[in-house]
């Protein structure tokens, strides 16, 4: 292992370095590439890193998981779990049973060539038992194929489903936080299966220790005559296990790599600008084609002939020749000693026992391969199998309420007349951020008013509907839903009665049918007529109604379909996944639409109390906005009703509240006279909007 030149050692500072142990760095320049690692506080032997007293610790912790994992995996199958577990381990005596039957061959072989007799039955028998062997345990393996399969499957989906309920339980201020991202992970739906891969893992790395030792103890078994066999196969293991000393390869180790040559990151994205599909149109503009090809060359000039190849392989080319000849040459030591022997002192060498225990020594030779590999995956197979439980515990920053909601105490009042809401010096922090985006806000919103809320750019408007629905709490103050405190009900009963049409709408992964559906979720389907009624509310049905599937057009369908092409039939084969998974664009408008119509189905399923609009019409056509607007309106019966929009001039005069918000404050309340007179923020607004339509001075 060589110590790389130019090397630099840095500390990192961190997040929170007072919470996390200041990590040490070595970084050096390899060709165009700068790679920094981290400086492990265990002992680094190469290939594999000796693990602190705090990582034992931390692995043995993890291997008390094992127990819940493998009770876990049991109750989900157990006839296919025990089955599973026997085959591989039944499989693991396959290469001494192998072994012995190939002793008993190479010594009637070694007979015969002494010019001895040869029990012919043994051969047969011995030739018999092994082809019976391997048909016994492909037939094994054909029909445990299905039950793996089964419990692979059960597997995936019961930990897919539990991290799911996890995931979508979370409010977002625990959702944000970096611990839980980190235990959430990515998950890829067809291919992630981690608890699988590493409950196979384990029973494979069990199995080969098994094996090994059972080949091993047979092995010394079969040749402990021979005073050899010790020291053979101390040369046997010597290659391997000087290996995990002297072998360094980058690929693994924890490591970044950056490039650091400027040419070489120009050339990189001058080729990635000249094959994006997305620059097209821009590429045939204005000559950027010609531009693109004369910088390209020009960085080509200046990267010269530096090499380009890849850091993995630049850091393999830096050991010494003599050091990878010699590790070369370890391989060939156990052939070399029994030349050696023969040479010098050839008593006692018999042809079987040198093929048994060169048989038995690769056997050692590949456990300690897998052993050193293997454990190091495992380890972080073993921690993901961790971090999946630590999941399940994840608990919501936000306590949940014991209230139902509405609390209808007084049977005589069964209709509804709007929730009462009140902002009570309600200050609000985004987490992780310092500077509050609400600041003292109080106000009182009566049942069945209609509230319009307007304010410039990043005045804090939809920060405050987010309140309302407690997606996040008030960093300080109080928000009273009914007379009592919005945390005081259950979350589920106050979001059940409101319908919130958010500004930062977006279609969902789903046919346009279950989009509309989502709106009621607590529904079974709703019927075609419900669906178009909606869709009709929102201003949508047009446009599904072109769509050539209609309101069963899924707008970005998930790409499940894989596809090698080679030869003619390569037009045909793109065609066909094309239209299957073609992607339909809807207008920001339409989108727009359909997140309304969501809406409208929510209204209709009846039980709302509150409806909130966050600039519903940003990307409506002027006459899209009025129809919405008005369509809203007349939801008003039994609600309180809460707008944001800039574009106000349609809906402030029927309000019976407009709070007018700056910087994060409320500057102004009343009704559009009381607020045109007054003749401050909100009559500016209004005269900015009424400018534009006023005749102009303008010769
Ligand atoms: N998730 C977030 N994390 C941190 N800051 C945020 C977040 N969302 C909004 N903000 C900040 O909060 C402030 C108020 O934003 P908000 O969206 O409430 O304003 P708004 O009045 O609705 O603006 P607009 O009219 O542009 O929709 C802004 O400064 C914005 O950058």
């Amino acid at each position: 292992m060589g110590i790389p030149v130019n090397e630099k050692v840095s500390v990192s500072t961190g997040d929170a370095p007072e919470k996390k142990p200041k990590t040490r760095f070595r970084s050096f320049q390899l060709g165009i590439w700068e790679v920094v690692l981290p400086v492990s506080p265990g002992w680094d032997l190469g290939l594999v890193t000796l693990p602190t007293a705090s990582e034992l610790l931390d692995y043995l912790s993890i291997y008390g998981l094992l127990f819940r994992l493998f009770g876990d995996i049991y109750a989900l199958a157990p006839r296919q779990f025990v089955l599973f577990t026997i085959f591989e381990f039944a499989q693991s005596f396959e290469g001494s049973i192998n072994l012995y039957l190939n002793s008993q061959i190479l010594d009637a072989i070694s007979s015969h060539l002494k010019g001895e007799a040869v029990v012919r039955s043994l051969i047969v028998r011995s030739l018999a038992s092994r082809v019976l062997l391997a048909l016994m345990l492909g037939w094994l393996r054909k029909n445990c194929e299905r039950d793996n399969q089964v419990l692979k499957d059960r597997v995936k989906f019961f930990f897919m489903e539990k991290s799911m309920h996890t995931l979508l339980t979370l409010d977002p201020t625990t959702a944000e936080d970096p611990d839980v991202k980190s235990k959430m992970g990515n998950a890829s739906f067809q291919y992630d299966n981690e608890v699988w891969s590493s409950f196979e893992a384990i029973i494979r790395m069990a199995t080969a220790l098994l094996k090994s030792f059972s080949q091993i103890a047979l092995a010394f078994a079969l040749i402990r005559q021979h005073a050899s066999a010790p020291v053979f196969f101390a040369l046997c293991v010597l290659q391997p296990l000087l290996g995990i000393f002297g072998y360094d390869e980058l690929w693994g180790k924890t490591h970044i790599i950056f490039c650091i040559n400027k040419a070489y990151e120009r050339l990189a994205a001058l080729h990635g600008f000249a094959y994006s599909d997305r620059y097209r149109v821009d590429r045939l503009s204005d000559g950027v084609a010609e531009f693109i090809e004369r910088e390209f060359k020009k960085s080509r000039e200046e990267l010269g002939d530096v090499s380009t190849e890849d850091a993995n392989r630049e850091w393999s080319n830096r050991q010494s020749f003599v050091v990878g000849s010699f590790y070369g040459l370890m391989n060939d030591f156990p052939m070399i000693y029994f030349a050696l022997r023969i040479l010098f002192s050839p008593k006692g060498i018999t042809f079987s026992s040198l093929a048994i225990s060169q048989e038995a020594a690769s056997s050692i030779q590949w456990t300690i391969y897998m052993l050193t590999y293997d454990s190091k995956s495992l380890a972080r197979q073993l921690s993901s199998v961790k971090n999946v439980y630590a999941r399940f515990e994840i608990q919501n920053k936000m306590k949940d309420g014991v209230l139902t909601y509405p609390r209808v105490l007084d049977e005589s009042v069964k209709e509804s007349t709007g929730m009462e809401l009140e902002f009570r010096n309600v200050s609000f922090k985004y987490p992780g951020t310092t500077k509050p985006v609400l600041e003292d806000l109080s106000f009182k919103i009566k049942p069945g008013q209609m509230v319009v809320i307007v304010g410039v750019n990043g005045s804090g408007k939809s920060s405050t509907i987010k309140l309302f629905n407690r997606l996040y709490d008030p960093t300080e103050g109080e928000i009273l839903v009914d007379g009592l405190p919005l945390t005081a009900y259950k979350l589920k009963d106050v979001r059940r009665a409101m319908a919130i049409l958010r500004q930062d709408h977006d279609s969902y992964p789903l046919s346009l049918r279950l989009n509309v559906a989502l709106g009621a979720p607590e529904r079974e389907m709703p019927s075609d007529e419900e669906i178009q009624e909606a869709l009709k509310a929102g201003g949508a049905d047009t446009f599904v109604e072109k769509l050539p599937k209609k309101a069963d057009t899924v707008l970005d369908p998930v790409k499940l379909s894989s596809v090698y092409f080679e030869g003619e039939a390569l037009e045909e084969m793109n065609t066909m996944v094309e239209e299957r998974e073609k992607i339909t664009d809807v207008s920001g408008g339409e989108s727009q639409r359909l997140a309304a119509a969501r809406v409208f189905m929510r209204l209709n399923s009846g039980g709302i109390r509150f409806l909130a609009a966050d600039e519903p019409t940003s990307a409506l056509d002027p006459e899209g906005e009025f129809a919405l607007f008005s369509r809203l309106r007349q939801e008003r019966g039994g609600k309180t009703v809460v707008f944001i929009t800039h574009r106000f001039g349609h809906l402030t005069k029927y309000a019976d509240l407009i709070l007018v918000m700056k910087d994060g404050r409320l500057v102004e309340s009343g009704n559009h006279i009381e607020l045109v007179e007054k003749d401050g923020e909100y009559k500016r607004l209004h005269d900015v909007q009424a400018q534009a339509f006023l005749p102009t001075t303008d010769s």
